[in-house]
């Protein structure tokens, strides 16, 4: 077998291996990159840009049927061309694949290494049974992979995830989406403004990851105006039947329904890349799913030089976080032992549907209700969202009860994608909603509705503020 002795070894060539192999090469020691797939990262083949290009098609569909609210007519038929929709999706995905080969081929070839990497001790990989890496430190970076729900297993090719949308090369007639989390809800509602016949299944009420009740409420509603939304149902068998998958299912009400689809979608979250790993044969500490215990704030596993970035370490699954957990990890592996702990930077997810989800800071159900104030815009009667026919959404905000210190928010609506990032850069500021306030808002932009939420949460906290000196008054008087 092949021996190769590095400083860092990095199992991984996705976004997270990729920024922890630059901020190794970086620091002038030797890296070496492992990849036991194809090169191109998830992001960029499977994930967020062919999502975003397919959503993008789905968009120019739904305003164009859209229009007559706005008495402009396209006479004729509406026609969405599923070849033609494909064929761009995948072009454009591709142009930005190349941009990552193109990366990847400017690097040495003596720091690059294909095959798929297992542990054999802390500092020793094996890689396909060819070669044996020895690293001064490791970084694991093996990102993450779909469940397929048990009813769905072993049925071959009708029941597919996200990478099998994207290499279409036209669009089907019926498909049966599992999971409306967010690339179910992104991915379904997508397909069925170009034209697809979609049921979004999902076994609890949830909807976008979202965990205010009354955004979640909002939000509900929405995608029930439009979609075929079984929330609470419970899938009871499938089988492939005549070029189709036969699906029994019972729905929120009990009933038992069977539906043909072209294709199962399965949308039901993402598991960490640990199977398969070695883990076992190291000295970490794993949890009963195979997970190593790490610090969070230096991404190391406990004791040990080895360090764990972006999906694989399930802290937060989306394309900024698994970048900065490169830089973070490689930055580590580098100066080990003098490794520090980082400082993040404020917690942000966006959700590209119609209305558009997001969330800011702390998730709601952490939140201590007590010590919280809340404010709250509904978009239905806001000015700029009506002027352009997408007043639909409620966004809450929170601040502290006591400063008045902006803490987070949750939301659907339009143009929240912008609406959040604002938020976020204010939280990471430490602003409070008073400072917040007094930040210039233009007229008539959905920003002013941001602004109603902020003035409530102000106003609710002059209240309790005013509530809380009255109380000290009345205690001082009474002693
Ligand atoms: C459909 C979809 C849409 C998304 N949209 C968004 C979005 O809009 N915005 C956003 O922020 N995030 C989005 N995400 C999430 C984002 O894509 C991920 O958070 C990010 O790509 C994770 O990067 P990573 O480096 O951790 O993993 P990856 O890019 O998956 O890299 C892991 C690499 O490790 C390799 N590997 C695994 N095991 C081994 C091994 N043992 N040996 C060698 N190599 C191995 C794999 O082949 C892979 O190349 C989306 C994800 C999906 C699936
Ligand atoms: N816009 C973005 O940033 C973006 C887009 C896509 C994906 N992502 C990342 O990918 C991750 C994974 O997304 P996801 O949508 O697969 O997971 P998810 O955890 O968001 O949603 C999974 C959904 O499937 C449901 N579910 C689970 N098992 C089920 C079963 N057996 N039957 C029916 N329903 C079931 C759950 O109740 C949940 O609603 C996200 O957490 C996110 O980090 C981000």
């Amino acid at each position: 077998m092949k021996q190769l002795e590095t400083d860092v070894a990095i199992i991984g060539a996705g976004t997270a291996g990729l920024s922890a192999y630059r901020a190794v090469k970086r620091a002038g020691i030797r890296a070496l990159l492992i990849e036991g797939g194809p090169y191109g990262t998830t992001c960029a083949r499977v994930g967020c840009m062919p999502s975003k290009l397919l959503i993008a098609a789905a968009d120019a569909a739904h305003a164009a049927s859209q229009a007559g609210g706005f008495g402009v007519h396209i006479d004729g038929r509406l026609r969405v061309d599923g070849v033609q929709v494909m064929a761009r999706v995948r072009s454009e995905r591709d142009r930005f694949v190349g941009f990552v080969l193109d990366s990847v081929h400017g690097m040495p070839e003596d720091d690059k290494l294909s095959g798929h990497a297992c542990f054999v001790s802390d500092n020793v990989l094996q890689v396909d049974g060819h070669t044996e890496v020895h690293a001064g430190r490791i970084v694991i970076a093996t990102g993450s992979a779909p469940n397929i729900p048990d009813p769905f297993k072993g049925l071959g090719e009708r029941v597919i995830v996200n990478d099998d949308v994207f290499a279409w090369t036209d669009l089907p007639a019926r498909v049966l989406v599992v999971g409306t989390g967010i690339i179910g809800l992104e991915l379904g509602q997508a397909l069925a403004r170009l034209g697809v016949r979609v049921t979004l299944l999902n076994r609890s009420e949830g909807v976008g990851g979202l965990r205010d009740p009354a955004v979640l409420a909002n939000a509900r509603a929405a995608f029930a105006g439009e979609l075929d939304l079984q929330l609470g149902a419970q899938v009871t068998g499938a089988r492939l039947a005549d070029e189709a998958i036969e699906v029994q299912y019972r729905d929120s009400q009990g009933e038992e329904k069977t539906e043909r689809y072209d294709y199962v979608l399965a949308a039901t979250g993402r598991r960490p890349n640990v199977a398969g790993l070695g883990l076992e044969k190291t000295t970490a500490r794993l949890d009963e799913r195979g997970m190593p215990a790490y610090d969070a704030a230096t991404l190391q596993l406990c004791g040990l030089p080895v360090f764990i970035a972006g999906d694989v370490n399930g802290a937060s699954p989306l394309l900024h976080e698994a970048a900065d957990d490169g830089h973070i990890a490689g930055n580590n592996a580098a100066a080990y032992p003098d490794i520090v702990k980082a400082r993040r930077r404020a917690p942000l997810s966006i959700v590209f549907t119609d209305p558009q989800l997001a969330r800011v800071g702390k998730r709601y159900d952490a939140l201590a209700p007590q010590a919280v104030v809340c404010g709250e815009v509904d978009f239905a009667n806001q000015g700029r969202a009506r002027i352009i026919r997408k007043n639909q959404g409620l966004l809450r905000v929170y601040a502290d009860r006591g400063s008045g210190r902006f803490l987070g928010a949750e939301m659907a609506g339009p143009a929240m994608e912008h609406v959040a990032h604002l938020l976020a850069w204010s939280l990471q500021q430490e602003l409070t909603v008073q400072q917040m306030l007094d930040m210039p808002f233009y007229h008539p932009v959905i920003e002013e509705g941001v602004r109603t939420a902020l003035r409530m949460a102000a106003k609710k906290q002059m209240e309790a503020e005013l509530d809380y000196v009255r109380e000290c008054e009345q205690a001082v008087n009474s002693e």
